[in-house]
């Protein structure tokens, strides 16, 4: 199973070019797609599922040509949009069965056993009789991913799906992601750097319609291993520090000093220590250089 995207770019009426000739191939398994705010995740995503047009380039899962036979990528296709607004005051059974009618599932049984093992694995069997409109954030995300299994879809995307959940209930999902990313294609876009960490095998950078990046979260991270230095200095401190270093992040201590974070291939300064590297590092880095770039040609 593979998808396979080529020069895809799409600019809105507005002007923005929120895809920039991407060129993505994504195998089976749990695919991370990162970037901030307004990077173009969910423009891609949206085009991905067939819900809007390319200006240019062209989509294949396998040999399905996305944008010629729309209706053939539906029907292996699971989506859950970033707002996913079920606020019906059906049961989440009812509710699925209802689903399972709208695409099409006609026996009876299949029906039943595709309801069931929705439920199952999203870990909504024990409150499958309550009404959806009651149900907490994180369950109304898990009850996203039963309505998109119902179809056993082969390519599940799966749009910034643990903004505003808690912590426990980010775990729950992100477990069910896990249970069901083994031999399907799932693409998870987040601004989380810790949801791609815990789960993805692959993943890709996006910043203003590009990609950055794109490689395994292991082997990005040994990449920096020895190039990640830290020391401890105070606000002024950074503002120079950052005159004269790659300053990639910093984080407030407890006393209110700070935790700087800087790239560099050698020691740059006797006052800094070599520093584990993390996904952290690997995100910001390529984000400085992409805002570097970018500045070097305005
Ligand atoms: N319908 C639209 N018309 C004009 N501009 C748009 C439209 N949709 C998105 N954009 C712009 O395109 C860029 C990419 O937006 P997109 O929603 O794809 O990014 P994103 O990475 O999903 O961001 P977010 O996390 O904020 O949803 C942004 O600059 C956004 O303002």
């Amino acid at each position: 199973m593979e998808l396979n995207l080529t020069q895809v770019s799409k600019t809105y009426p507005n002007g923005v070019k929120a895809l920039d000739n991407i060129n993505l191939n994504i195998k089976a398994g749990m695919f991370g797609l990162l970037g901030p705010n307004g990077a173009g995740k969910s423009t891609l995503m949206r085009t991905i599922a067939t819900l809007q047009e390319p200006d240019a380039g062209k989509l294949f899962l396998e040999d399905i040509n996305i944008l010629k036979n729309k209706m053939k990528l539906r029907q292996v296709l699971g989506y859950l949009p970033q707002q996913f607004g079920v606020y019906s005051k059906m049961s989440a059974e009812k509710l699925l069965y209802y689903f399972a009618d709208l695409k099409g599932i006609a026996s009876a049984s299949e029906k039943k056993k595709m309801v069931a093992y929705a439920l199952e694995v999203t870990n909504l069997t024990e409150v499958k009789h309550k009404h959806v409109a009651g149900y907490s954030g994180g369950m109304k995300q898990r009850f996203g991913i039963a309505q998109l299994l119902l179809n056993n879809p082969k390519l599940i995307i799966v749009d910034e799906p643990t903004a505003g959940l808690d912590p426990a209930e980010r775990h729950r999902f992100l477990n069910v992601l896990r249970e069901i990313g083994t031999n399907n294609i799932v693409i998870l876009s987040t601004h989380i750097v810790d949801d791609v960490k815990e789960l993805c095998t692959d993943m890709a950078i996006l910043n203003g319609g590009k990609i950055l990046s794109k490689m395994s979260p292991t082997t990005a991270v040994q990449n920096l291993e020895g190039k990640i230095w830290t020391t401890i200095t105070d606000r002024d401190g950074e503002v120079e520090l950052a005159k004269n270093y790659n300053v990639i992040s910093s984080s407030f201590n407890q006393d209110n000093s700070l935790n700087v974070r800087v790239f560099s291939e050698v020691k740059p300064h006797e006052n800094f220590t070599l520093a584990t590297a993390d996904l952290n590092d690997v995100y910001f880095v390529h984000l400085k250089e992409n805002e570097d770039a970018t500045t070097l040609k305005a």
